[in-house]
């Protein structure tokens, strides 16, 4: 029996990993969040792996909010780099495999077909620079960590857009929505299933498999897209209004266009990627 230490368990990740770890009768996990390991503690991170045999750890912990940390700069790379590297050098240590968890944000939008893991990153926020710093800190410490970076995360767990924009459409009779970023959602429960399956055959293949990876649903769509297909699939009624970025201006800048290229994930690992509409309809029988 392998134990998989789960960082930032209470998150919509975290709990989406919760959901389906008992298909996974292999591993035991040990869920903590802040309250029961601080990662940003390095001392704590040091201690509870010394005091626990962990043979690899999935940090699902992080610092999500886009906006906000433009002006909590500080926060951000403290969570999304130096615990990242807390994290990393513990693993090293204890010979443990580590999964880290990367975004789209890394990129700058410029491109207009589907960013590939060898496509160079130039980061336009706060929260995507400090997520490349952290990926980058990992691969650093020890090749063999697996960075898998991911797009437009939702489920039924957690703040995110589906779960926003269904109250948003309930409260107000119409909405506008930005048209001119492209990207694809992932449904963390699917994005959990990889986790997994990527985990079961990397923990037996240490040197082999490190590097990064890109995994999102299949499929191409705006958050406009998006925000319509979540009206209709939920049967509400809500004027939906197209805009362009400048008419719905936030702190942050995000990438145009982060379509992911997923070839490398899916040869190395075998795996398939279900369709975005039909994860989406997973999603929204559970809410
Ligand atoms: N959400 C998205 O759209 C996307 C997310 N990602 C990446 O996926 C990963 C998972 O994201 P998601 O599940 O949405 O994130 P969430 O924000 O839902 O969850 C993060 C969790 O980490 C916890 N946490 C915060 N600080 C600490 C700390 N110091 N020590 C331990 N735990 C802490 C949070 O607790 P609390 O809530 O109390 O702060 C929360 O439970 C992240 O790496 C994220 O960058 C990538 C692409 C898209
Ligand atoms: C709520 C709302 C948002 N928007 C726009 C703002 C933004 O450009 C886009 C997405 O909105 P949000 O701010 O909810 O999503 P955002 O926080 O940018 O989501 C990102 O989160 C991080 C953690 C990631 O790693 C990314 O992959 C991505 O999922 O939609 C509208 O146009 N109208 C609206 O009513």
């Amino acid at each position: 029996m392998k134990t998989v230490l789960i960082t930032g368990a209470n998150g919509q990740l975290g709990q989406a990993l919760k959901q389906i770890a008992g298909d996974y009768p292999a591993f035991s996990f040990l869920y903590t969040d802040y309250t029961e390991l601080d990662i940003t503690n390095e001392e704590a991170v040091n201690t509870f792996f010394s005091e626990q045999e962990i043979h690899a750890c999935i940090n699902c912990a992080a610092y999500t909010a886009v906006d906000k940390a433009e002006s909590e700069e500080e926060l951000a790379f403290k969570l999304n780099f130096e615990a990242v590297m807390h994290l990393a050098n513990a693993c090293q240590a204890h010979n443990a495999r580590f999964i880290q968890i990367s975004t789209d944000y890394v990129f700058d939008g410029k491109k207009n077909t589907p960013y590939t893991e060898e496509d160079d990153t130039d980061a336009q926020s706060i929260y995507g620079s400090s997520k490349l710093r952290g990926e980058a800190t990992a691969l650093g410490i020890n090749t063999d960590t697996i960075v898998i970076r991911t797009a437009w995360l939702y489920s039924q767990y957690g703040i995110n857009f589906v779960k926003r924009m269904r109250e948003l459409m309930q409260e107000k009779d119409s909405l506008n929505v930005v048209f001119d970023q492209a990207g694809t959602p992932t449904y963390a429960v699917d994005l959990a299933q990889v986790l997994l399956s990527v985990l079961s055959k990397a923990i037996d293949a240490p040197g082999t498999l490190g590097g990064v990876y890109h995994y999102s649903n299949e499929g191409v769509l705006s958050w406009y897209d998006f925000a319509i297909a979540i009206r209709d699939m939920s049967g509400l009624s809500c004027n939906i209004q197209p805009v362009t970025s400048d008419k719905y201006p936030t702190p942050a800048k995000r990438p145009a266009y982060s379509v992911f290229n997923k070839q490398k994930i899916k040869e190395t690992f075998g795996i398939e990627v279900p369709y975005w509409k039909e994860s989406l309809a997973v999603c929204l029988k559970h809410l």
